[in-house]
This record gives C-alpha cells, sequence and structure tokens, in this order.
C-alpha cells in the first residue's frame, strides 16, 4: 500500500451523449511529482480534473488515492488534502483577501489564527500583509493569481491542482507566477497536477509532461525528452512549434 502512486487514474473513461471525451485515460501522479497535462483545446484536460476531483462522474474507471478507490472515506480525505488554483482565480468578491485566502482551512480556529495563516501565505506568494484587507476588486491580475495560489496552498495540501494557472497573464507575470508554483511545490514537497496550453510553463513546472489526444495520454516524458520525442509524436511537436506545425500542414 506504501509503494502506491499518490494518485492514479486507471482507464477512465467519459462521454457526454455520444461524444466519447475520455477513452481510458492512464496516469500516475508519485509524491513530491509535479505533473502537467497539456492538449489542444477540448481534448478534455478539464474534464479529468473534474472527474479526478469527484466534479463528473466517469462513465468507467478508477481514481485512486493512495491505492484506495476514491470513493466513501478515501473521497472525505482526499477533500481535506488537495488545494485547487481554479482557471479565473475563483475569489469570492465579498471577501477580503484573507477571508479568501483562510476559505479552506479544514482546521478550525478562531479569526485570528486564521488571519495569521493566511497572512503567512500571502507573504509565501510574495504579497505583504497590507494586502489582507484588501477585496479582490481592489487587486490587479497578477494579485489575483498569487491570492489564488495562498488560497491553494492554505491548508497544507498533499496535491495541488493547477487549472490555466497562466491564462490572462502578460508573459512577464506569467513566468513570474510559473516559478512561484514551482518554487511551492518544490519547497513544501506537495504533489502538482497542472493543466496548461503554456509549454514554457510546463517546461518550468513539470517533472513529467503528459500528453492528451482523442481521448488518450498518447506521450508521456520528462520535459528534455519532449524535443527527441516530437519526431515521433506529431501532437507533441505541433505543441513544440506549433507555427513549423502548420506550415507542414497541406492547405493551412
Ligand atoms: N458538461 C458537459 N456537457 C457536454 N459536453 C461537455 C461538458 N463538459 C465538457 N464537454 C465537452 O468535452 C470536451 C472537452 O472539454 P474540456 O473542457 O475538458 O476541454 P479542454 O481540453 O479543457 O479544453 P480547453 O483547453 O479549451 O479548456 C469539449 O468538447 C466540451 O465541449
Amino acid at each position: 500500500m506504501s509503494d502506491a502512486p499518490l494518485l492514479e487514474v486507471r482507464g477512465l473513461t467519459k462521454g457526454f451523449g455520444p461524444k466519447a471525451v475520455l477513452r481510458g485515460v492512464d496516469l500516475t501522479l508519485a509524491k513530491g511529482e509535479s505533473l502537467v497535462v497539456i492538449g489542444g483545446s477540448g481534448t478534455g484536460k478539464s474534464v479529468l480534473l473534474r472527474c479526478i476531483l469527484g466534479l463528473d462522474t466517469p462513465d468507467s474507471g478508477d481514481v485512486l488515492w493512495h491505492g484506495r478507490p476514491l470513493s466513501g472515506a478515501a473521497r472525505a480525505q482526499f477533500m481535506d488534502r488537495f488545494g485547487m488554483l481554479f482557471q479565473g482565480g475563483a475569489l469570492f468578491d465579498s471577501l477580503n483577501v484573507w477571508q479568501n485566502v483562510a476559505f479552506r482551512l479544514t482546521q478550525p480556529m478562531g479569526a485570528r489564527a486564521a488571519r495569521e495563516v493566511a497572512v503567512e501565505r500571502l507573504a509565501r506568494v510574495g504579497l505583504g500583509p497590507e494586502v489582507a484587507d484588501l477585496y479582490p476588486a481592489d487587486l490587479s491580475g497578477g494579485m489575483l493569481k498569487r491570492v489564488a495560489l495562498a488560497r491553494a496552498i492554505a491548508a497544507s495540501p498533499e496535491v495541488i491542482f493547477f487549472d490555466e494557472p497562466t491564462t490572462g497573464l502578460d508573459p512577464l507575470r506569467a513566468a513570474r507566477i510559473t516559478a512561484l508554483i514551482r518554487g511551492i511545490v518544490s519547497d513544501t514537497g506537495a504533489s502538482a497536477i497542472s493543466i496548461t496550453h503554456d509549454m514554457a510553463s510546463a517546461q518550468v513546472m513539470a517533472d513529467r509532461v503528459a500528453l492528451l489526444q482523442d481521448g488518450r495520454i498518447v506521450w508521456t516524458g520528462r520535459p528534455a525528452e519532449m524535443q527527441a520525442a516530437a519526431t515521433q509524436v506529431p501532437a507533441l511537436a505541433a505543441f513544440l512549434d506549433p507555427v513549423a506545425a502548420l506550415a507542414a500542414t497541406p492547405g493551412h
């Protein structure tokens, strides 16, 4: 049991009506590993994440947490042990920054203690205590991402999910958030699954990359292996150099 991966997806399928989106996804996430799932628009990355989180019910297949199917007690344990950075940040406009960060603290604690934890997490993402009492409407896009990141790590999760963490940021801010995420994952020893279109960010964040295409993981490997693998896997080549891939497509 202790040898089991932290999280494992086995033969996951999910469709909507006649449309098969996931056609047998197999994935493992080791303890402390940062896995980045890439794939074109509409390939089912979000559906995969939703199935893992229990927001969508798979048609078949299993999600295992510490080797146990994610249902009943294992699901309850998992719910306490994961952090999530949603694509748009998904902060509550009516709560101030520290209340947003402390929102998912599972350990019961008074407001003063919760605020202290929130301020500490804000410092970890490069924001000072003066931000704690501001509201989301007062913040820039980059600051909102940082606050959302502070919330994702608030309860010291074992696994953190990042849904398109650099979407909507300019290249410099995207690079900063990417470096911050990589640092947090390395420092805390948390495992991470990120989904992204941003190859620059994937290369920095990933210990391992998995490419989702036609409902399956068609390639997985280390970022340094991607270039060589692209000669065998056209979809990978398209990600690494979309302009060249388009130019090579007849009638583009
Ligand atoms: N609730 C739903 N009902 C019907 N179809 C759905 C539903 N959720 C997702 N889909 C379909 O499943 C497919 C995969 O969607 P998904 O959002 O997972 O793609 P994605 O890889 O995350 O794309 P993007 O990178 O553009 O966000 C799409 O064709 C989408 O329309």
